[in-house]
C-alpha cells in the first residue's frame, strides 16, 4: 500500500484520503476505485490464473483495477476496488480534488516554473531512430517493427497533483483520461500513472469482445485543410499501412483461438485525438467460452495481459523487439505503454493502452512518447511525431505547444 503523504501543498488534507484512489474516465462512463486490499503483484503470463480467485471472490460493486507494466516479466498492480460509477458524479469529484492542487506557480502565473529535460534529447532520439531502421534492414533479420520511446521530464517548485494533473487535461472524447497509482519502494514519495489514451486494448461484455488498436500517426495541425490533407496522406501511406497490419495481425493472431467468429476489417480507418491521427482498426469477436471455468483465460484481464505488449508500443517479432527497445531506449518505460483498466466478477471489461502520459511523483512528471519504427522510417519526422503526441501532456502542464519545439 502507498502512504498517505499530502500530494495537495495548498490543501492536503483534503486530497490525502484519496491518495490511492483509481479513476478511469471516458465518454461512455467513469469509474472510481477504491482500494480494499492489497494488489496483484504477478507477471502478464501468470495473471489470468492469479486473477481468477481475485474476481471470483469480489462482493458486488466490486472490481479489479490497476495497471500492467511494459515488460512482461514484471509484476501488474492491480486493486481490488469498491467502485463507484456515473460520469456526473466522478466529474465533480475530480474537480473538487483538483482545486487547490496546482504547483504553486501554476496558481499565479501560466508561465509557470517548470524545468523541461528530454531524454534523451530529440536528436539523441533520431539516432537512435536511426540505428533502429539499421537493425531493420539488415540481411536475414526478422525484426520488422520497433516502438521507439522517449522521455521528458518536467519539474515543478511543489508537489504535484495526479488529480490536478487529471482535471487539467482537456476532455477528449476520443480519449480515456486515467490516475492509477504506481507500486513504490517504502519510503519513497506515492506515484501514479496519469493520462489521456486513444487506444483500446481489449474490452469484453459477456461473450462480445472488442479490440481497437492505433499506429500509424500524423500530428493534426491547426489549419483545417492542411490537418485534413495530413490525414489522407496517412491514410493512404503505404509505410503507415504497413506499421498497421503488424499490429492487427498480431491481435488476430491471439485472439483467434479462444473466438468462435473475429470480424477483422480488412483496411484501417482514421482515428483522431485532439492532437493526432491515427490509423485505427476495430476488431470484433465472439467468446466462445464465458463460464467461470474459462475466466483464467479469458476474463478481460486474462485478455489484456495475453496481447499486452501488441506491436503498436512493442514491435514484431514480439520478443526481438524487446530486446531492441532494451538496448535503444535509455530510460525504463515502467508502466507507460503498459496497459490501465478494470474487470468484473464475470470476467467483463475494459483495458486501454497505457499512452499520452506521465509518471507522477514528488515535484517530477515524466512524460512518455513513443513512435513505431519500420524500414522505411525518417528519423526526424519520428522525431516530430514524438514531440506532438507529448502535446497531450504538455498541454495539461500548460506548456505551449509549439514553445520548447527543440524538445
Ligand atoms: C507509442 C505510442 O503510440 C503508439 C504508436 C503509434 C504509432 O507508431 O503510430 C500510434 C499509436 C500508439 O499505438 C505513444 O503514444 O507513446
Amino acid at each position: 500500500m502507498l502512504h498517505p503523504v499530502a500530494i495537495a501543498p495548498a490543501a492536503p488534507s483534503a486530497a490525502a484520503p484519496d491518495f490511492d484512489s483509481i479513476l478511469l474516465q471516458g465518454s461512455a462512463g467513469a469509474l472510481l476505485g477504491t482500494p480494499m486490499a492489497p494488489a496483484l503483484a504477478v507477471p502478464a503470463r501468470a495473471l489470468g490464473a492469479h486473477a481468477a480467485p481475485l474476481l471470483a471472490a469480489l462482493a458486488p460493486g466490486e472490481r479489479l483495477a490497476g495497471a500492467l507494466p511494459f515488460d512482461r516479466q514484471a509484476a501488474s498492480h492491480l486493486l481490488p476496488v469498491r467502485t463507484r460509477t456515473g460520469g456526473a458524479a466522478i466529474g465533480a469529484w475530480l474537480r473538487s480534488h483538483a482545486e487547490d492542487g496546482a504547483p504553486a506557480a501554476l496558481q499565479t502565473s501560466k508561465a509557470c516554473g517548470w524545468i523541461l529535460t528530454a531524454e534523451p534529447g530529440r536528436a539523441a532520439y533520431e539516432d537512435s531512430v536511426a540505428r533502429c531502421v539499421r537493425l531493420l534492414r539488415q540481411d536475414g533479420t526478422a525484426l520488422r517493427k520497433v516502438v521507439l520511446a522517449r522521455t521528458l521530464l518536467a519539474q515543478a517548485k511543489g508537489t504535484v497533483s495526479p488529480w490536478w494533473l487529471a482535471q487539467r487535461l482537456a476532455a477528449d472524447p476520443h480519449a480515456l483520461r486515467f490516475v492509477v497509482p504506481l507500486p513504490v519502494t517504502h519510503g519513497e514519495a506515492p506515484a501514479w500513472l496519469v493520462g489521456a489514451t486513444p487506444e483500446r486494448l481489449i474490452a469484453r461484455r459477456g461473450a462480445r469482445i472488442l479490440s481497437e488498436p492505433l499506429a500509424g500517426s500524423a500530428p493534426r495541425l491547426p489549419d483545417a485543410a492542411a490537418s485534413q490533407a495530413r490525414a489522407d496522406a496517412l491514410l493512404h501511406s503505404a509505410k503507415d499501412q504497413q506499421e498497421h497490419r503488424y499490429v492487427v495481425q498480431a491481435i488476430a493472431d491471439l485472439l483467434a483461438p479462444l473466438c468462435s467468429q473475429l470480424h477483422v476489417p480488412g483496411a484501417p480507418s482514421l482515428y483522431a485525438t485532439d492532437t493526432m491521427w491515427h490509423l485505427g482498426t476495430r476488431i470484433e469477436g465472439e467468446l466462445k467460452d464465458t463460464s467461470p471455468d474459462a475466466l483464467p483465460h479469458a476474463s478481460s484481464a486474462a485478455l489484456a495481459a495475453l496481447l499486452h505488449p501488441t506491436p503498436a508500443v512493442g514491435g514484431t517479432p514480439r520478443a526481438q523487439a524487446m530486446r531492441a527497445i532494451a538496448g535503444l531506449e535509455p530510460v525504463a518505460r515502467g508502466f507507460y505503454s503498459g496497459a490501465v483498466g478494470w474487470c468484473d466478477a464475470r470476467g467483463d471489461g475494459d483495458w486501454h493502452v497505457a499512452l499520452r502520459c506521465a509518471h507522477v511523483q514528488g515535484n517530477a512528471v515524466r512524460l512518455f512518447a513513443g513512435a513505431g519504427i519500420v524500414a522505411d522510417s525518417i528519423p526526424a519526422s519520428e522525431g516530430a511525431e514524438t514531440r506532438a503526441k507529448f502535446n497531450t501532456m504538455l498541454h495539461a502542464l500548460c506548456v505551449d505547444g509549439d514553445a520548447p519545439c527543440t524538445l
